[in-house]
């Protein structure tokens, strides 16, 4: 019988001839990524907890201080402290100030055909590049720094068979949030989603990886997709090789099978508080709005601000909005200067700032206040996701974003 991408990355990392869904598998680990939102934890159970603390293989740790940065209170500081000085004591390879954790692990670190754990939700980015990345939490992420190895349950995988081309001022985001409005926000609990056809071919490497982020809003495991001549591009511009290549056999076993034609895509919003409560952006229109933040790994790379900075050209940021722009990378920043979007930005009266989590995580920049309202390129829309419980956070496009921004109060972009 076939195999599906994520069952032959399992079996790969398990050392076995096959795996299936359902099966469970003591798996190798090829990288292990974790930041400033839970590492202190991690660190505090290494020394308190274990009888033989120790880290397998330390060259698969990499550390990434991007939620609270820098650091906003004295607690915030302690615990970066804590992970800087373990990283520094045992050669962990650590950044801070390089960028939002996933963005990071894109341009430096994901090879095609690993197997990583992140402790942070959004790992399943790594798909994007045929890795099998999933989020754990920081026991997991213990285990698997002290043996090198854990155990997963093969998911089942739900296929996604795209075709045709995004419309004009339709973005991958709005593709993603449709899905997570059709199936729901357990529509793929424990699944791979996988994407595959000729519409994916339409889609760029940033397009790939703001598809893949949020599948874990739908519940899944991981997000894949097949590695083409766009991803190998993207690796060898990034100084990588594959670890290995795997694509479904035609025969795989899938759990259920989606056929999207990307042209029927129309703008998308997702209302609060939940990811999956999605009506087309033209039934938001007019909702006033306070703030608007274009950045997160989700939608903070330099195609999104070339979106944004093309629509707000020359024009000015509403008076009584404050819109944040936050690049998600150091490397997406300088990219950024150099085309002079981030001038562009500034004159229109924005606020850009240091590449981090910003107010996609609501902790650090840019939080809103009690019924304020917040339109993001971020992550999640919960109660309380920016701020406070009794605020609203809209979830869209960088160009939903960008054009509400201008207008102070949800607009689209062939409104401005
Ligand atoms: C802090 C971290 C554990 C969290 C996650 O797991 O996703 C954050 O990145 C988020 O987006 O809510
Ligand atoms: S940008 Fe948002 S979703 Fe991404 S890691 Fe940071 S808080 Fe999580």
């Amino acid at each position: 019988m076939g195999m599906t991408m994520a069952e032959k990355i399992i079996a790969c990392a398990a050392g076995v001839e096959s795996a299936k869904a359902g099966d469970i598998h003591t798996v190798e680990l090829d990288r292990l990524m974790s930041n400033d939102g839970t590492t202190h934890l991690t660190i505090d159970m290494y020394h308190n907890q274990l009888k033989h603390p120790q880290i397998k293989d330390v060259s698969k740790l990499v550390w990434i201080v991007d939620h609270n940065l820098p650091s906003d209170s004295p607690k915030t500081a302690a615990s970066q402290k804590k992970m800087r000085d373990f990283a520094r004591e045992h050669g962990i390879t650590f950044y801070e100030g390089e960028g939002v954790c996933h963005q990071v692990m894109m341009e430096k670190h994901v090879r095609p055909g690993e197997l990583i754990f992140g402790a942070d939700s959004h790992t399943c980015a790594y798909g994007a590049l045929g890795a099998f990345g999933t989020g754990v939490g920081c026991t997991d992420y213990l285990y698997a720094m002290v043996t090198g190895t854990s155990w997963l349950l093969v998911p089942e995988t739900l296929r996604f068979n795209l075709t045709g081309k995004l419309p004009d001022g339709v973005y991958a985001r709005d593709l993603i949030l449709t899905i997570i409005g059709k199936i729901g926000a357990n529509g793929a609990n424990y699944k791979a989603m996988e994407f595959a056809g000729e519409g994916l071919k339409s889609l760029t490497m940033s397009d790939r990886i703001s598809i893949c982020n949020l599948c874990v809003e739908a519940g899944a495991k991981t997000a894949l997709m097949e590695v083409d001549e766009i991803a190998m591009d993207y690796l060898h511009a990034h100084d990588r090789e594959p670890k290995a290549l795997f694509t479904s056999d035609e025969d795989a076993v899938f759990a259920e099978t989606y056929d999207i034609d990307l042209s029927t895509i129309q703008p998308i919003v997702a209302k609060p508080h939940f990811v999956d409560n999605v009506v087309p952006a033209k039934e938001s229109l007019g909702v006033k709005i306070d703030e608007a933040f274009l950045g997160s790994c989700n939608n903070g790379r330099l195609e999104d601000l070339r979106v944004g900075a093309e629509l707000i050209k020359g024009k000015k940021v509403a008076p009584e909005v404050r819109f944040l722009v936050v690049p998600a990378s150091r490397q997406v920043y300088q990219d950024a200067l150099k085309e002079g979007l981030l001038d562009i930005f500034m004159e229109s009266g924005a606020i850009v700032m240091n590449p981090n989590c910003s107010v996609c995580w609501g902790s650090c920049q840019g939080v809103i206040g009690e019924g304020e309202t917040l339109i993001s390129t971020g992550t999640r829309n919960f109660k309380g996701r920016a701020g406070h419980r009794d605020s609203f956070v809209y979830l869209a496009s960088a160009a939903t974003v960008t054009a509400s921004a201008i207008k102070g109060e949800i607009a689209t972009a062939d409104m401005v």
